[in-house]
């Protein structure tokens, strides 16, 4: 139906962006960041639990739906006030953004509450849902309404077409990456991050690629999450890998649109400068990685296991988050939507 893929979508904007480029020596100068890394532990995908004491311990069944309800409510935690937001207390810590959903969702499972469960969520309350997500401060986790809305969708469509639980969706896909990225849209309506650009029909997919690469993740590439071909996923097009993109060098934003994100004007979900801002994201990335799979040719270096977009995805991820000081100066885009 010609809707393109999340790579070609990315290509397609790449080509034809007017405020948003990706800068080839800033390409380059990230693959040699990572070059470093990819000799080390932080590059591999048992970083995905070793790093992030919140993500599930176990290769199981519930962890498989504990990463399922997770993606499915993974998005928009950006608050109107960067330096004060939704925050939630656990274990002796105390986690925003992506960290504090995390944190409510094992909040919840510790009060004996089965987040996880799609017989549960299916028909979780909208107040229910107000007080799994509760945080500490004055600021509520954004789009709660809309997290209500989604749970119980995704619930009912999860009992109906999988038996209540996601490890029968991943089965379906007979350890194909893209098969259940696929299953998983067609499935799930919240999922479907698609829109337009120059005419064209194009996809990013970002929560149901992090939501397979979750998967792969938790099941630490074994068993039913060892999926042959899960370097052709791409890194996820959300709102933070542009910024830190930006303050590496590797992606240029124009004055005019510097200008307007520096005033924090939002844009809407499928405006062309925030298409161009997530495509040449995604696209950028995959230069990063052809360039950072030549450097590691090149010096010979031995890196095991493979590199893909997924863990140079996640590094940069985490780096932002270690980087949050120093990035302050750079603006992230603002855009309010179920999709990242
Ligand atoms: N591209 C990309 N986007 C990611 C993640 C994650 C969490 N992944 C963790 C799990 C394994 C990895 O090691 C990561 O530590 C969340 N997000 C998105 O970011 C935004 C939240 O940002 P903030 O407000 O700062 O918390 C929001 O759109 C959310 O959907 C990622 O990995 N990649």
């Amino acid at each position: 139906d010609g809707l393109l893929t999340p790579r070609e979508s990315a290509r397609f904007v790449a080509e034809n962006s007017r405020d948003v480029r990706v800068d080839g020596g800033g390409v380059r100068r990230v693959a040699e960041l990572l070059l470093a890394a990819a000799s080390g532990a932080a590059l591999r995908a048992a970083a995905w639990k070793a790093r992030h004491e919140l993500h599930p311990r176990a290769a199981d069944e519930a962890a498989v739906n504990w990463v399922f309800v997770t993606d499915t409510l993974n998005f928009s935690f950006w608050s109107e006030r960067d330096e004060h937001g939704c925050a939630v207390g656990y274990g002796g810590g105390t986690y925003t953004g992506y960290w504090a959903l995390c944190a409510a969702l094992n909040r919840a499972l510790d009060e004996g509450i089965p987040i996880t469960s799609a017989r549960y969520y299916a028909t979780v309350t909208l107040d229910q849902v107000r007080h799994i997500l509760r945080s500490d401060t004055d600021v509520s986790m954004p789009l709660i309404e809309e997290r209500h809305r989604i749970l119980n969708e995704t619930g009912k469509i999860l009992l109906e077409k999988f038996g209540g639980s996601f490890l029968n969706c991943v089965r379906k896909s007979e350890k194909s990456a893209q098969k259940l990225m696929h299953l998983v849209v067609e499935s799930f309506p919240s999922y479907r991050d698609v829109t337009q650009f120059e005419g064209k029909r194009i996809s990013f997919y970002k929560r149901a690629q992090i939501l397979v690469a979750d998967t792969w993740s938790v099941l630490e590439g074994k068993g039913d999450g060892c999926f042959k071909d899960i370097s052709s996923i791409t890194m996820f097009a959300d709102y933070r890998l542009p910024q830190v993109l930006v303050y590496l060098g590797a992606l240029k934003y124009s004055d005019e649109l510097l200008k307007k994100l520096l005033k924090g004007e939002m844009l809407s979900y499928g405006d062309k400068q925030e298409v161009e801002i997530r495509g040449c994201s995604l696209w950028c990335v995959e230069l990063i990685r052809d360039c950072l799979l030549e450097l590691i040719e090149k010096k010979g270096k031995k890196s095991d296991g493979e590199i893909n977009s997924i863990l140079l995805d996640y590094y940069l991820w985490d780096y932002a988050r270690d980087h949050r000081e120093e990035m302050k100066g750079i603006p992230f885009h603002r855009t309010r939507c179920i999709y990242y």
